[in-house]
């Protein structure tokens, strides 16, 4: 077993998703008045997040983070608690206020190609059987938070041992998608 830390989600075996999973809550770390959001559908896309920006229990070096249509996510005990992390930032992260975790990450730019979902941390849930990360994105920001370099060559083998495939931006799958969307805007391919 690697000594490497990247995430308990990660470290400790990744969790298979289960069939028919419909959702479940979040909650913050806070150990009362915990704010709750609900969720009412199974997460996509979930993946392992290197960037500065993604909310990380402590000591992990990846935040661990799914996307799920913004429709299926509310507000459900203790919205008092929650402040957006950075307006100006793409995705708005509402973070609890006082233990800090951050409960969903909300797009507003309705011409952005992921308008429409949200950004949220399953590990926060007591419940089992949401979607398994499957690629990591972002690891060379890793480095901007302060991992050594020298360090990325066994992290990368690492999280390819995890069945990780490691990325430097989003997954191809996910940056052709921006890509298209791009590309339909400009009228260089069909909107529908
Ligand atoms: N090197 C930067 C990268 C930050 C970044 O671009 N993060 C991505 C991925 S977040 C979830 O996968 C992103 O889309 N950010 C938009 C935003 O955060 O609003 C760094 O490490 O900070
Ligand atoms: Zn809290
Ligand atoms: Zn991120």
């Amino acid at each position: 077993m690697s000594t490497l830390k990247l995430h308990p989600a990660l470290d400790n075996g990744i969790q298979p998703a289960a069939a028919n999973f419909t959702g479940g809550t979040l909650q913050c770390l806070c150990a009362t008045d915990k704010v709750e959001v609900r969720i009412d559908a199974q997460t996509l896309h979930n993946h392992a997040c290197g960037c500065s920006k993604c909310w990380k229990p402590q000591n992990a070096t990846f935040a661990v983070i799914a996307v799920v249509p913004r429709d299926k996510v509310s507000v459900t005990a203790h919205g008092e608690k929650l402040a957006i992390v950075d307006e100006t930032a793409t995705i708005q992260r509402h973070a609890c206020k006082q233990c800090h975790a951050h409960l969903f990450g909300r797009i507003e730019n309705k011409d952005h190609a992921f308008y429409g979902l949200d950004f949220v941390h399953t590990e926060l849930s007591p419940q089992k059987g949401w979607a398994a990360p499957g690629f990591a994105a972002f690891v060379s920001s890793i480095i901007e938070t302060g991992t050594p370099p020298a360090q990325m060559k066994a992290i990368r083998e690492r999280l390819r041992s995890l069945g990780l495939e490691p990325y430097d931006c989003l997954s191809p799958d996910l940056m052709d998608a921006m890509a298209t969307h791009v590309a339909k805007q400009k009228g260089l391919l069909p909107a529908a």
